[in-house]
């Protein structure tokens, strides 16, 4: 982070929020296509990159090993690759910041690669579990010295060659899907790994779009067997990175619940493993329009007008939860201000993200008046039928943007402030939210510093 002191936030919104906005590129599509242009041979062009600090620390770490990574103008990156197997040993070690996303699939790069590798992060990072990778990285040859728990800061020598494994995921991850599948590029033979509830198909997508051979075949259960063919050659791309429907969460949801707002939020990307929050959004009464719709760089796209609308709660349908994972923070959020009652279960996985997010979410939304039942997996909110929340209280966002994001939009419909610790965690995947949020119409509190 740029800052060393604490950066309280408090927003709110005198009037209707209302104007047109586009936000940054997608945090998870970004992240992806840093990694496979790096690895191409030759340049690739990626546009709409998502400038913020976890796909920075990707950028870094593929430059520290061997990849060149040059920014031409805002969002447009070049990228002159080294080539699969190509990955060079980094002079130092690898700081992944606050990102998952980059420790996860970097591991899974190295594990096939002549590379021995130290992964640093911050204090949320260093608590979050790498045995989830450890474990099917070690299947194929990896070696692995981690910190107790299987946690950062962790060290990985890669296996060349690896050994190509067939794995069922245990837990419904992306994260670990797509490092199998970037261990399994420089693999001889066929990586096969068994999704029984479908994640967010970036990786498959773009592995595709750089020339892998990768298959996907849907069994009658619905899990998804995935294939992958190895020693591949991948060919360089000109990426056009939509923007990141999990960033749009924010002020769709502000705009739902402001009375008398409409927003129009351009180009976001709706791929359906990733755009549940919309669907549940709309089966609660909101009304947001898909205007538009089109593709850019092999995802479906389209406009958000999104209505102040009176919401309903909900039971969220279990099948639901992987597609809007990272939206659960803001969804509760739009819970706490419904008419009546949202269950939202089966998500122990929110527990092991940037924060304990259920246990942060219910205690935050207390603090400022909701009505919260917080339950092992998941969290019963009694909603306020529209009434603003009290507010009045200072929430810590632990290191977690989604959090913070979320308590800003929440302090949008309170009767006094909502203050945040701390919103230095913002920057990590749209660093742009504040301003955004300030030419829809909200003000910034007066008394936190700017
Ligand atoms: O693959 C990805 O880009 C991501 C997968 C998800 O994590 P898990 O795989 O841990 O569910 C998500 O929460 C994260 O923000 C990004
Ligand atoms: C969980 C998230 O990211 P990561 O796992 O990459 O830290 C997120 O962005 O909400």
């Amino acid at each position: 982070m740029d800052h060393a002191a604490p950066q309280p936030l408090r927003l709110a919104a005198p009037a209707p929020l209302s104007g047109q906005v586009a936000v940054p590129g997608d945090k998870s599509i970004s992240h992806r296509a840093l990694m496979l242009s790096a690895l191409a041979v030759g340049q690739s062009r990626i546009e709409g990159l998502l400038e913020g600090e976890d796909v920075l620390a990707t950028a870094a770490a593929m430059r520290a090993m061997g990849a060149t990574i040059e920014r031409d103008a805002a969002g447009v990156w070049i990228v002159s690759g080294v080539g699969v197997g190509g990955l060079l040993q980094p002079a130092t070690a690898l700081d992944m910041g606050n990102s998952g996303t980059s420790t996860r699939l970097l591991m899974g790069l190295v594990a096939s690669h002549a590379v021995t590798a130290t992964f640093i992060g911050d204090a949320s990072l260093s608590k979050r579990p790498m045995g989830r990778v450890i474990e099917p990285l070690s299947r194929m040859g990896a070696a692995f010295t981690a910190s107790p728990g299987d946690r950062l800061p962790l060290m990985v020598r890669g296996l060349v060659p690896a050994v190509p494994i067939q794995y069922r995921l245990p837990v419904a991850s992306a994260q670990v899907k797509s490092a199998l599948l970037l261990a399994g590029l420089n693999t001889p033979g066929i990586t096969e790994i068994v999704e029984p509830v479908p994640t967010r198909d970036h990786s498959e997508r773009m592995l595709r779009g750089f020339g892998a051979d990768l298959t996907v075949e849907t069994e009658d259960a619905g899990a998804r067997v995935i294939r992958l063919t190895g020693e591949a050659e991948l060919r360089p791309q000109q990426v056009v990175v939509p923007g990141d429907p999990s960033s749009a969460a924010f002020p769709a949801v502000a705009a739902l619940l402001v009375p008398g707002s409409e927003v129009v939020i351009e180009n976001v990307g709706l791929n359906p493993t990733r755009a549940g929050l919309y669907t549940l959004l709309r089966a609660m009464g909101g009304d947001i329009a898909f205007e538009n719709p089109r593709e850019a760089g092999g995802e479906p796209v389209a406009d958000l007008r999104v209505r102040a609308s009176t919401l309903s709660g909900i039971e969220v349908p279990p099948a639901l939860a992987p597609s809007m994972i990272d939206e659960f923070p803001i969804l509760f959020v739009a819970a706490a201000l419904a008419q009546g009652r949202t269950v939202a279960r089966g998500l122990e996985e929110l527990r092991v993200k940037e924060s304990d997010r259920i246990a942060v979410m219910a205690e935050g939304l207390r603090a400022i008046g909701a009505r919260v039942e917080e339950v092992e997996d998941g969290l019963v909110i009694d909603g306020s039928g529209g009434t603003p929340l009290a507010g009045g209280a200072t929430v810590a966002a632990h290191l977690d943007h989604r959090i913070a994001m979320s308590f800003a939009v929440a302090g949008l419909v309170s009767r006094a402030p909502v203050t945040i610790d701390d919103a230095r965690p913002i920057a990590t995947s749209f660093p742009q939210f504040i301003g955004l949020m300030e030419s829809l119409g909200a003000e910034r509190g007066l008394d936190v510093a700017a």
